[in-house]
């Protein structure tokens, strides 16, 4: 990733050394505390304090994670004044994907959605929204993505039960081009088909995960929307116009950077999500901050391991890391030994209700 970095951007020697740093510091070294004095800094403090001058291999992998990303963006000089601040390390690579061959095929594939009866076009708009998991550059670095062999649980029949109640939904999203194009179909349908009357958009205040939606990439996967013809462009018109009128806003709020699980929300972010009809968590970063980081037995209840959220929560996620609850006894037999709990080929959906 450090590598590809590097290749994507013409950093000079100060920002390639202080990378290289980093990967030594990060594979052999201890951890060290931030350096910048970033408007984030302090809260970093507090969460990297039980960590500063232990090895890194000590850490725990939720946390390593986070910090990891947080650091590169300090070594690119993402915060410092000067050339390099606020430029996003990771938009070369957000928008190849986004004008990829598998983009544009999954772009296309929106302009089918009219022709369709009202439950197909739900089950449609669900089925991209989950599968849109798949793309996730951080995870294609780590594995190499394989295919999609099915849902180990839940469905989207399951999903549209949930939404009727009055209120806002919020949508906490995961990657950006295809997933992020994925998503904004999935507002446009919750809209449209009166399921919300307002939905809150959540990302990344700053880039993050490789792959991570930030407010610049929302714009960007909108611009290109509203560039093409058909379906998919009019579906970016409708989100285009429900920003300008309050009907969808967009918010970044930081602890969605944080390296710690959904337990820890901060009052303010747990107040608004508590008015939420719905709160929708995507990927496998979310699913892992909202069950809790840990080996659980996969049968754990999916509504005890998220009775601590604040709101009815849907969970659409593809399976990345070892981290399941909910599924059924025959499932996990049927699904045996292999690799489908990190391979990227298996993908759930899961809801509850406080
Ligand atoms: O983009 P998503 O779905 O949150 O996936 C991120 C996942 O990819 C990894 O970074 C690498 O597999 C996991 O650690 C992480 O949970």
């Amino acid at each position: 990733m450090l590598e590809q970095v590097c290749s994507a951007t013409p950093y000079g020697a100060e920002v390639r050394d202080e990378l290289a740093e980093l990967l030594s510091e990060t594979t052999t070294g201890v951890v060290a505390p931030l350096d910048d004095q970033a408007p984030d800094h302090g809260r970093w403090a507090s969460w990297t304090a039980d960590w500063v001058g232990r090895p890194w291999r000590e850490t725990p992998f939720l946390w390593a994670e986070s910090y990891f990303f947080r650091r590169l963006l300090a070594a690119v000089g993402y915060f410092e004044p000067g050339p390099w601040c606020g430029v996003d390390p990771f938009a070369p690579m957000k928008l190849a994907e986004l004008r990829s061959a598998a983009t544009a095929e999954t772009l296309k594939a929106f302009d089918a959605l009219p022709g369709l009866t009202a439950d197909e076009r739900d089950a449609a708009v669900v089925q991209a929204a989950v599968w849109g998991n798949q793309a996730d550059l951080a995870f294609q670095l780590s594995t190499g993505v394989s295919g999609a062999a099915g849902l180990v649980a839940g469905g989207s029949q399951e999903f549209w039960s949930l939404f009727d109640t009055a209120g806002p939904v919020h949508l906490v999203a995961d990657n950006a081009a295809g997933e992020l194009a994925a998503d904004l179909a999935l507002i446009d349908h919750l809209l449209t088909t009166g399921r919300a009357d307002r939905v809150v958009l959540h990302v990344k205040p700053t880039p993050y995960y490789v792959s991570d939606a930030t407010p610049a990439d929302v714009l960007g996967v909108l611009r290109h929307l509203v560039e093409l013809p058909g379906e998919v462009g009019a579906i970016g018109q409708r989100i285009w116009e429900g920003l300008r009128h309050g009907r969808i806003e967009l918010r970044a709020h930081p602890f969605f950077c944080a390296p710690v699980d959904y337990r820890a929300m901060p009052d303010d972010l747990r107040n608004e999500l508590a008015s939420a009809a719905v709160t929708i968590l995507k990927g496998d970063l979310n699913y892992r901050r909202l069950v809790g980081d840990r080996y659980w037995p996969a049968t754990t209840p999916f509504a005890e391991a998220v009775s601590h959220f604040p709101s009815p929560v849907a969970a659409l996620r593809v399976l990345k890391s070892e981290v399941v609850v909910g599924l059924d006894e025959a499932t996990i037999a049927d699904l045996g030994e292999g690799p489908w709990r990190t391979s990227g080929s298996h993908a759930l959906i899961q809801t509850t209700r406080p």
